[in-house]
């Protein structure tokens, strides 16, 4: 067997599984549902196998190349719920066909400027946050983690907003969309689903205000560089095949901020509760950024200072893999095809279970340890699933381990923590699997001159 074929097989058996069409949308969330809910993060024990009583199973070779290339005969597909919350044009649910030039426009934003300046608000938001909390001796990491994220990713979209009452109902609102992307789709008052769709109304008619505002003042002469400016300037300067109108951008905008904040809190939040877990590698991580902070004298965190710090970024990448925020990568057959033996029929959905990848004793030793030494070794091709693969991996995955890194450094310089709360139970219901209790921690000071 060839190298290749070897590896691919090794992803054989319950890292594939195939629902038919017509149990499609409403079992899908279903079990992503139940599949979250289920899952025991305890870093000492491992995650449930299979679930469901759906074909799981393996696709062998192809298995690497249907993630990598993406082939014709597959597109992504979420249920079409999500298009209602997300807009018809988010990268996320938008036609195949046009999703190659919806991404171009996208991922032109995130140039080497808007990402260094970024990095320094992330710092800003996340020293003043700890500053506050570290006063009280304790903290909430999930909510934390969900206010800076979401302040971040909001300010490098739209601008830094004064008015707070603005900013706590987007959040509020973005909160209930995001909700809803789970729910049953039951269009009455109080189900959690109309909610989400009301709270996207709102949040559309704020950010349709927003740009005819913009467009009053002038475009050109308002020196603002967020994103949503730099999309609107080019709106009028591109050929039309290449500009965005402003309901392609609004949902973006929209999409961008849910796609963003949840999945890096609570990447961030199982990131301090795996080291409040293990307190040597706290201790090891906290004497490495030390060295680093003193070498850079205290001063606000850039790109550069991020790129030298090693051992902490294999301690994102372990958590990302422990975590495993994203677990399944839904993608539809578009038309009957044969995948290593499978017949898969048109309009079966066919969802690639990362997770299995991540706790594959033959693909990560020991893998229900946390060990970011493991990370020191070169990786198998496709092994690391974090962010995707393909045509389709995360646009925002440098944002991310930007802010995952920061948050990391200074949390690990300013305070040791341990857990407040030992309960493991899992969340019902969330989009991602999170801790109930959002991760709450005792917090001592290291130094009380300063922060770092
Ligand atoms: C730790 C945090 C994050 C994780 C674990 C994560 C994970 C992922 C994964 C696995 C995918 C691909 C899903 C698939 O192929 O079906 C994805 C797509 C995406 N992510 Fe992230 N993500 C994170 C943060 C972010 C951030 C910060 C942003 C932007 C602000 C973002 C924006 C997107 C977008 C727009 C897509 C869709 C790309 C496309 O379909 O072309 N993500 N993410």
């Amino acid at each position: 067997m060839s190298t290749m074929a070897e590896l691919a097989w090794r992803f054989a058996a319950a890292h594939v599984l195939l629902l038919p069409a017509a149990v499609g949308g409403i079992a899908y969330l279903l079990l992503r549902a139940l599949r979250a809910s289920q899952l025991r993060q305890d870093c000492r024990s491992p995650p449930p196998g299979g679930i469901g009583g759906w074909c799981r199973g393996a696709v062998g070779a192809e298995t690497l190349s249907f993630l990598a290339a993406d082939p014709p005969h597959f597109a992504k597909r979420y249920v079409r719920t999500v298009a209602d919350l997300l807009g018809e044009h988010s990268l996320l649910c938008t036609s195949h066909g046009a999703h190659r030039r919806m991404r171009r426009a996208v991922a032109g934003l995130f140039a080497p400027a808007p990402t260094a300046a970024f990095a320094a608000a992330f710092d800003r938001l996340i020293t003043a946050r700890l500053l506050a909390d570290g006063c009280k001796g304790q903290a909430v990491v999930l909510d934390a983690a969900l206010d800076v994220t979401f302040r971040a990713i909001c300010e490098m979209l739209i601008g830094p907003r004064d008015d707070t009452r603005e900013l706590e109902q987007l959040q509020s609102d973005v909160m209930d969309v995001t909700q809803a992307m789970l729910a049953l789709p039951i269009r009455l008052p109080r189900t959690r689903f109309y909610r989400g769709l009301q709270a996207r109304k709102r949040i559309m008619d704020a950010l349709r205000q927003e740009i005819s505002t913009r467009r009053e003042n002038g475009l050109k002469l308002d020196h603002r560089d967020d994103f949503l400016q730099t999309l609107l300037l080019k709106s009028h300067m591109d050929s039309p095949e290449e500009a965005l109108t402003d309901e392609q951008i609004l949902d973006n905008i929209l999409t961008l901020i849910i796609a963003g904040q949840v999945t890096t809190a609570t990447a961030i939040t199982w990131m301090v509760k795996y080291l409040g877990d293990n307190t040597d590698l706290q201790e090891k991580l906290r004497s490495v950024q030390l060295d680093l902070a003193s070498k850079h004298n205290d001063a606000p965190l850039t790109l550069q200072h991020l790129n030298t710090m090693d051992y902490a970024y294999k301690t994102v990448k372990e958590s990302l893999r422990m975590a495993t925020i994203v677990s399944w990568f839904p993608r539809v057959a578009l038309k009957d095809c044969q995948v290593a033996g499978f017949h898969i029929k048109k309009d079966w959905l066919v969802n690639v279970d990362a997770r299995s990848i991540h706790y594959d004793p033959t693909i990560y030793d020991s893998p229900t340890v946390f060990d970011p030494s493991r990370f020191n070794d070169d990786m198998k091709p496709y092994s690391f699933l974090a962010f995707g693969a393909g045509s389709r991996t995360c646009l925002g995955m440098n944002l991310a381990k930007i802010m995952m890194l920061i948050f990391l450094h200074r949390l690990v310089t300013n305070f040791r923590w341990e857990m407040a709360d030992h309960d493991t139970s899992l969340e019902k219901w969330a989009m991602f699997p999170r801790l109930k209790n959002g991760c709450p921690i005792q917090l001592t000071p290291i130094r009380k001159d300063k922060m770092h």
